[in-house]
């Protein structure tokens, strides 16, 4: 089920102060779609997301989800249209006195479930997320990324179209991150549920968002196709999250002059590189050494840096920077590093 933001913006009223949490945003996620959200603390991203499911009351603007324009229903119409918006956690919001069963059991009930449908439901949710053999632990004793999935459950019991994330993978390490997320693709590819979800890791984004908006004082600044936003990034925040994932640094000792520079490329396609350097090394009366290279996979998709030192003529630098600027799929950055 598609989700659009017209004119959405909220400022909240503190003891005379207001601070324009988001400024009039229009967005629309397709139905089917994982939506990424990525921004620094305070950019806005919660509140954007809880305005998704009217946790939040837009201060103008529509909600609109699939048919249903969210702002205009009663609110008693709105909890029973929210039942179909899933939402999951940082700290997953699990009763932790209780077991895995009754926290999922918890749910149906509210939501008023077919009682008799409840224990065939609760089994159906656990295999979903790989949870079978836990039914009668205490929520308490389960590990962070066992928690998580017993929130995607509870989030899911009632069939949602949407599924809304608030930072759902913060509170794991890297490895439980990525099983966690594999298990958003899954559900978003096996029951077609729309994702929404906010971040303030690249990690996460890289991995699940087809596209993404970045977000910064309350607006969203850039937004695509993930893999074209971070290999082509117009905005400071946007190069600084790239940034993040590639993590190079130019060493301090390096003194640049138009005779010694540091120089760093792109490159969008495996393997790349090498070719690339060997034909360098070939074509330039050059020391070219090599500070850092590495690739990463941005939904699948090789984006690739390469920071080297050239050191020589003068000239002969400026013959290989035109070189590069001419050559196609290779281009060079001045962000990273
Ligand atoms: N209930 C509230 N009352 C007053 N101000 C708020 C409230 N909720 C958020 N804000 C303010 O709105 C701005 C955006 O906050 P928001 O939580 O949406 O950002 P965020 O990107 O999700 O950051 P974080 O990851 O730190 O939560 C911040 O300046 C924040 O202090």
């Amino acid at each position: 089920m598609s989700i659009q933001l017209n004119n959405v913006s909220k400022t909240y009223h503190l003891k005379g102060r207001s601070v324009e949490a988001l400024k009039p945003t229009s967005l629309k996620v397709e139905t089917g779609e994982i939506y990424g959200l990525i921004g620094y603390s305070g950019a806005g991203k919660s509140t954007l997301l809880r305005l998704i499911n009217l946790l939040e009351k837009p201060s103008a603007g529509s909600v609109i989800v699939g048919e249903d324009n969210l702002t205009e229903l009663t609110p008693k119409a709105l909890r029973i249209r929210r039942q179909k918006i899933g939402m999951i956690f940082q700290q997953f919001n699990l009763i932790e006195s209780k077991t895995v069963y009754e926290n999922i059991e918890f749910v149906l009930k509210a939501s008023k479930y077919s009682k008799k449908d409840v224990p065939a439901r609760i089994e159906e949710l656990l295999k979903l997320v790989g949870l079978n053999d836990k039914s009668s632990i205490n929520a308490s004793n389960l590990s962070g990324g066992q928690k998580q999935r017993v929130g995607i459950a509870r989030a899911l019991a009632n069939n949602p179209d949407i599924l809304l994330c608030d930072e759902a993978t913060s509170a794991l390490d890297p490895d439980t991150t990525k099983s966690i997320l594999n298990l958003l693709k899954n559900i978003n590819k096996t029951l077609g549920i729309t994702i929404v979800i906010i971040t303030h890791e690249m990690e996460v984004i890289k991995e699940i968002a087809d596209r993404v908006g970045v977000m910064s004082g309350g607006e969203i600044i850039e937004s695509g196709e993930t893999y074209s936003v971070f290999s082509h990034p117009k905005e400071k925040i946007t190069k600084d999250f790239v940034q993040e994932i590639y993590n190079f640094e130019t060493p301090p000792q390096i003194k640049e002059t138009p005779d010694n520079q540091v120089i760093t490329i792109q490159f969008l396609s495996e393997n790349a590189e090498e070719n690339y350097l060997n034909q360098l090394y070939r074509n330039f009366d050059l020391n070219i050494s090599i500070l850092n290279g590495r690739i990463e996979y941005i939904k699948e998709k090789p984006l690739g840096f390469l920071m080297f030192q050239v050191s020589g003529n003068a000239q002969e630098i400026e013959r290989l920077k035109t070189h590069i600027d001419k050559t196609p799929g290779i281009e060079r950055v001045g962000y990273i590093g």
